[in-house]
């Protein structure tokens, strides 16, 4: 195969393999599986898919017929496609060069795959005397506190984190994380556990999502395992649970980490929490453990300022060691907005683009590189989804944001509006007056500023405002 592919055509090769995978099967089995995968990068002719969760592990096998057709048919210069997690490195399923698809043999990063089916995913594995947490620990390797750079919005977070690793179970018990998407929960919970290993080698430390935990939980009711379930979670040393938000509304799970925490606990054990939002916004907990979360100490991490995100670009670019001029990270971090991962997708794709077409990174390449990707963000924020975003967080409807009505609560949420009018689109602000019911644009910037005034001091208001531009985002 003589096929050349340019930087657009790598870039776009899993998209158009999709594209092709999707009038091959049936619709459902494409929304749920294929749909949520994205392109990560290229490596020589291994193309790198990010996957949600674990659970897409399977997509490989799966479809491992289906893709290498479609590679054939779309003569597209690919070796080998590996599927990988946020969280894992690569891992998972791996096309061979016979042209199937196989699971990689087993390393480090590999061994929570064998945790899992330990207990039961789904499978009537055998029960298991003692889990080995010390071999399918979960951790991230590049997830530590060296690589974290700490700002304005997290350094309360990372001073928790780092006392909770150097005397666990003593300084903050458990130490809740909140905060937004991709702000850094989980490389913190990594890091800590990273943190803790290294000072006690033989520590037993379990890394589990709200979502795995629960999954597990169903498995072992289901093949009649919750002695080997609780045995697993009852004994570690530290316990890092992410995203604890899905355990909402199911009771049965909630009861059981209930008893999970309330051991470990009693047990001198150390237990992390994170989740998107303060346990006293926990819809559907039980108020036992709504409290309990409360017990230690909890810290919010807000979004990154412009030069936290520059430190973060100059970081990552550092660990890709790749030299990133500094108008091109203030370029990417004042074009991308808040989170941090897709901070991080801009920069990989701005290194692949470059070593692609053998250039330098310099700014007019990345504005080229990065037109689409950014103007897609610019694109998806008008105001009238602003005012949609708003209206339903304050329960209210679009129509009662551009009437004359100055009663408190609809002037509050209107000027949030305003603001984030102003903050996410390039609208003027005669504009933005026009579409709230034509206001007057001074009017409208005595909203802004007072605003990005009370921002500054109240918590709530600061909380209510990134939630909002992360559901815009
Ligand atoms: N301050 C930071 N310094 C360096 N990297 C960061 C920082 N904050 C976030 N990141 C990086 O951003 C990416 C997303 O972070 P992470 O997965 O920890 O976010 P999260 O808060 O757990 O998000 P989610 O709620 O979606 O799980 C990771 O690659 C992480 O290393």
């Amino acid at each position: 195969m003589s096929f050349v592919p340019t930087a657009a055509a790598v870039l776009n090769s899993w998209v158009r393999i999709l594209g092709a995978l999707e009038k091959k099967i049936n619709r459902q089995s494409f929304e749920t599986w294929l749909k949520p995968t994205r392109f990560s990068h290229m490596t020589g002719r291994t193309l790198y898919v990010r996957i949600p969760s674990a659970e897409f592990e399977k997509v490989g096998e799966k479809y491992a017929d289906l893709i290498q057709e479609a590679i054939d048919n779309l003569q597209l210069d690919i070796e080998e496609v590996i599927f990988q997690t946020p969280q894992q490195d690569p891992a998972a399923v791996r096309l061979r060069e016979d042209g199937g698809f196989a699971p990689l043999p087993s390393h480090s990063l590999n061994a929570p795959r064998s945790g899992r089916a330990a207990a039961g995913n789904g499978s009537a594995a055998p029960e298991q005397a003692r889990f080995d947490w010390n071999t399918a620990s979960q951790l991230n390797p590049r997830y530590q506190f060296d690589a974290f750079v700490i700002g304005s919005g997290n350094q309360f977070a990372m001073a928790a984190s780092q006392a909770v690793a150097e005397r666990p179970s003593k300084a903050y018990n458990p130490l809740f994380l909140y905060g937004g998407v991709g702000m850094g929960k989980t490389h913190l919970m990594h890091a800590i556990g990273h943190d803790v290993k290294r000072r006690q080698p033989h520590a037993s430390i379990c890394y589990v999502s709200g979502e795995k935990f629960t999954n597990e939980m169903i498995n072992s009711v289901r093949y009649d395992k919750m002695t080997s379930f609780r045995d697993k979670f009852r004994n570690v040393d530290v316990l890092l649970i992410d995203d604890i938000q899905f355990l909402a509304g199911k009771e049965r799970t909630q009861e059981e980490f209930f008893h999970t925490f309330n051991t470990l606990h009693e047990s001198m054990k150390q237990i992390v929490i994170a989740s998107d939002r303060p346990p006293k916004e926990l819809a559907d907990f039980e108020d036992r453990l709504r409290s309990r979360f409360e017990w230690g100490l909890i810290a919010d991490i807000q979004p990154p300022d412009l030069e936290t995100k520059v430190a973060i670009l100059q970081k990552k670019a550092e660990s890709e060691q790749t030299q990133l001029p500094t108008d091109v990270a203030l370029f990417i971090a004042s074009n991308v907005r808040t989170n941090v991962r897709e901070l991080e997708g801009a920069l990989v794709r701005l290194i692949a683009w470059c070593s692609m077409h053998g250039v330098e990174i310099t700014l007019p390449v990345t504005q080229q590189c990065l037109k689409q990707f950014i103007d897609t963000q610019v694109r998806k924020i008008t105001i009238e989804a602003i005012q949609r975003a708003v209206a339903e967080h304050f329960g209210m409807r679009v129509a009662e944001l551009k009437q004359k009505n100055n009663s408190r609560q609809i002037v509050v949420p209107r000027q949030i509006a305003m603001y984030l009018a102003k903050q996410m689109t390039e609208a003027s602000l005669p504009e933005i007056g026009r579409q709230f019911g034509g206001k007057h644009h001074t009017t409208v910037m005595h909203s802004i500023s007072k605003i990005d005034e009370q921002r500054r001091n109240d918590k709530d208001l600061n909380r209510t405002i990134n939630k909002l531009m992360e559901t815009l985002n």
